[in-house]
């Protein structure tokens, strides 16, 4: 049997088949620049005769409806899902779960609508995620849609991480505190690392860093997470792509007060302007590094103020940890640069935390330790797979 995953972003759609008895993923791909002019299109999958094969092309995809669509009619035409009822389920990603959802549900009505109640907590999300279960409903009528939230994995965080220093009724009526994000993420990479370490989870104390256009740090006691950097919203925390992270609120009423800005007005300052963006014009970690290393002052700043906020939350997690056995890297930009592994690393050895620079310099795929041998705190990359946590609790979830 065979599982599909769909991750829906605000203008992408990534999605892999799996196939169950062994998890191998027949195909992979993604769809980017969704309303554009040009669309960003990539499929990865494996033929009839077990060959790897590739196709990209640049058509335009006005929303996620086409796109879901053509990722059908190309599993379809590529001779991997030639027939639906080989389908035991569609796992779907959701950012936001509420306060509701502590673990994966069976999509229904009354799912969609809770869903639909938090899109103003993940603007950026949650409205790409609906329309990923709807089409994906309307496409496989007869097969269930599981949905799983990246809020869950954080439920295990206490009442000291995750409420705010506001008045109690906020919570209590409005159910304001933090969720966290980027749970299956953490999830995932805490496995894999306990797994790395050859220690089981529950014996594993680990500060997980998911780098990606969205960035957040865990802290992982006896394989739960106790904290995590992303708040009410994917706002809080790190320096991201557009994303501020961290900042004094009295910011926002100033803007309110003296800018004249509204409510949608500062929400898209603070979600889609800020971050690298904000500080140096681009938000793509590659082109910032490239312009810094060309002498770019503002890129350079950007990159500082990334490392910066990084190194604040290691030592603030390694300080409610007491003891932590790995840091592990994951993400486009934690699996990836070698210059921000490099600079979160740098100066840390008081805390047993060294890197060995000439293995964190060989561009190597897969999960690999980059720590020296003496590191006393192991350091991981781990190339993370959303999709392929999604797609196990989701046909747990139906199993
Ligand atoms: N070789 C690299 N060096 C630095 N950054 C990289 C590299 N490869 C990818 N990235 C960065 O990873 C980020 C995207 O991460 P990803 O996890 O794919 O994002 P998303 O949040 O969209 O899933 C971008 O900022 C991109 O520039
Ligand atoms: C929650 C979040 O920020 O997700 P992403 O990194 O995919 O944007
Ligand atoms: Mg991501």
């Amino acid at each position: 049997m065979k599982v599909l995953v769909l991750n829906s972003g605000s203008s992408s759609i990534k999605y892999q088949l799996f196939r169950s008895d062994d998890w191998v993923a027949l195909a992979s791909g993604q769809i980017g620049r969704i309303g554009e002019a040009e669309g960003d299109l990539k499929l990865v999958w494996i033929d009839a005769d077990g060959n790897r094969q590739c196709s990209e092309d640049n058509r335009a995809i006005p929303a996620h409806q086409e796109g879901i669509d053509h990722i059908v009619d190309k599993l379809q035409e590529q001779g991997v899902l030639e027939d639906v009822s080989e389908l035991s389920v569609i796992g779907h990603r959701v950012v936001h779960g509420g306060p509701h959802f502590k673990h994966p549900v069976v999509v229904d009505d009354e799912v969609e609508d809770e869903i639909r109640s938090v899109i103003p907590l993940a603007p950026l999300h949650n409205p790409g995620h609906l329309a990923g279960i709807e089409v994906a409903r309307k496409h496989f009528p007869s097969v269930p849609s599981v949905v799983v939230f990246d809020t869950a994995f954080h439920q295990t965080m206490p009442p000291v991480a995750y409420r705010y220093a506001i008045p109690e009724y906020l919570y209590v009526e409005h159910r304001i505190r933090r969720y966290g994000f980027h749970g299956t993420s953490h999830q995932y990479v805490s496995k894999r690392a306990a797994a790395m370490l050859g220690k089981p989870l529950a014996e594993c104390n680990l500060i997980t860093l998911h780098l990606g256009n969205g960035a957040s740090a865990a802290a992982i006691r006896n394989g739960q997470c106790v904290d995590t950097s992303m708040g009410l919203t994917p706002l809080e925390g790190l320096v991201m792509g557009t994303r501020s992270g961290d900042i004094d609120p009295a910011v926002l009423i100033y803007l309110w007060k003296n800018l004249d800005l509204n409510a949608a007005a500062v929400s898209h300052l603070l979600n889609r302007q800020s971050g690298l963006l904000g500080v140096c014009g681009v938000n793509d970690m590659r082109e910032v590094t490239h312009q810094a290393a060309d002498g770019n002052k503002r890129a350079q700043l950007a990159i500082d103020m990334t490392l910066h906020r990084l190194k604040k939350y290691i030592g603030a997690y390694y300080a409610e940890l007491g003891e932590v056995d790995a840091v592990v890297f994951t993400g486009g930009i934690g699996e990836n640069s070698v210059e921000i592994r490099h600079g979160a690393c740098q100066g840390l050895k008081r805390l047993g935390i060294e890197l060995d620079e000439a293995v964190n310099a060989e561009r190597a795929p897969g999960e690999r330790f980059i720590s020296t041998s003496d590191s006393e705190v192991k350091l991981l990359v781990i190339p993370t797979n959303e999709e392929l946590e999604i797609a196990q609790q989701a046909l747990a979830t139906v199993s």
